[in-house]
């Protein structure tokens, strides 16, 4: 799990938000799996209404071009993007997402990772955190607006109760190119070495690496 900060500026915050202010926004328990449903107390937006299909694609554009998203999640398909918003008393309890889902076209695809992207600024609210199950216990985050939580989709998490005032986020989940997540981790630990060597040999013998590791990972 890591957060990225500053996928959004605070004008495409802005914009966002004024853009959300119009969606339609319906009981969240209508895409929860069963046993999510019981847990889940939130209200959605999501790709049906024109509006929202613009909001996601902006997201979506706006990870991608993010400098660090594309060699840590490597995405090959993205399922529909989910503008959510709890109000004071809502919640999201202890859970996990389902392992498939449909994508933009309609075609099933594998989730591999989660994100979080969060869209009201923290001093705005109270509760919300989004917590991750880890080895050793639950890790919490609370990230300035604009930040993405992005984590493994296997592990079980919940949103705690929002107390006051609202949490507006965009959640979606992701099939890499690369299942698996230790080989994923080798690929963004050798972009990163690739990123701090100078223009040179020692650069171009770190592209053909992870050119050559890509062709023996990659699913196409
Ligand atoms: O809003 C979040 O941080 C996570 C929401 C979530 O777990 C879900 O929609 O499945
Ligand atoms: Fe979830």
């Amino acid at each position: 799990m890591i957060v990225l900060a500053d996928v959004l500026s605070a004008e495409d915050l802005e914009r966002l938000r004024g853009g959300l202010a119009k969606a339609p926004f319906r009981d969240g328990k209508a895409t929860a799996g069963s046993a999510a449903r019981k847990v889940k107390d939130n209200l959605q937006a999501r790709g049906d209404d024109a509006t929202v299909q613009a909001l996601a694609r902006f997201i979506r554009d706006a990870l991608e071009r993010h400098p660090v998203f594309h060699p840590l999640v490597r995405p090959a398909r993205w399922s529909n993007l989910i503008f959510s918003r709890y109000s004071s008393g809502q919640q999201y309890g202890l859970h996990t997402d389902d392992a498939a889902m449909r994508g933009e076209d309609g075609e099933r695809l594998r989730t591999d990772l989660s994100f979080t992207l969060f869209l009201t600024d923290p001093e705005t609210y109270e509760g919300g955190a989004l917590l991750l199950d880890d080895l050793d216990g639950e890790r919490e985050f609370r990230p300035a607006a604009g930040s993405a939580v992005i984590y493994q989709t296997g592990r079980l998490h919940r949103v705690t109760p929002v107390t006051a005032g609202e949490r507006l986020a965009c959640v979606g989940w992701i099939q890499s190119l690369v299942r698996r997540q230790d080989q994923r981790e080798i690929l963004f630990d050798l972009e990163r070495v690739r990123r701090a060597t100078p223009e040179g040999e020692p650069r171009l013998l770190a592209d053909k690496t992870i050119g050559n590791l890509l062709r023996m990972w990659a699913e196409t």
